[in-house]
């Protein structure tokens, strides 16, 4: 395992979910910070997002992020506000596989309404254990870094679609 520390992040509808998922990493044997919430009382799930969001931009080669909401849209939403986030909502273990071998993306982001807890845990299982396939993926990942460094009001980034598979 590459990864030396998953930070994860919950609000009410997240709660129940996060303490499977946390029980489950831990006995795989990962270190787990736990940024909240604690309790299944109504929080705002920006704040928790952003958090983790924080914590995985700034040390992106030790660290991944699992933010978990009622459907994982919001969190997916904030996450993907930072810079290198490349944060992806997921409800299949085929999506957790695959956005690990072609996105590489550093947060998963569930959905604790809509998914069940050995469902997530397969997705959790597939995005952790498959690795990044590299190769042609780059040139994606580079143009998403392009696009994140651009300023949409200034400019507009619409690059021309070059005949490239
Ligand atoms: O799923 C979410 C956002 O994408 C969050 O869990 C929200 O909290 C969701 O909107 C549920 O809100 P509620 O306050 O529990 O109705």
């Amino acid at each position: 395992m590459n990864v030396k520390k998953i930070i994860i992040g919950n609000d009410h509808g997240g709660y129940d979910l996060k303490k499977v998922i946390v029980k489950h990493l831990e006995q795989q044997g990962y270190s787990v910070e736990d940024v909240g919430s604690h309790s299944d009382a109504i929080v705002r799930y920006p704040y928790y997002a952003a958090s983790v969001a924080h914590a995985v931009a700034q040390n992106p080669e030790d660290n991944k992020g699992i933010l978990i909401c009622s459907t994982g849209i919001g969190m997916c939403i904030i996450a993907n506000k930072f810079r290198g986030i490349r944060a992806a909502l997921c409800n299949t273990s085929y999506q957790g596989k695959m956005t690990s071998a072609h996105n590489n993306s550093n947060i998963l982001c569930l959905g604790g309404r809509c998914i069940g807890a050995f469902e997530a845990i397969d997705i959790l299982d597939a995005w952790l254990n498959t690795p990044y396939e590299g190769g042609r993926h780059d040139i994606s990942l580079g143009l998403i870094g392009e696009a994140e460094n651009t300023n949409f009001s200034d400019e507009q980034w619409n690059p021309d679609i070059p005949d490239i598979p």
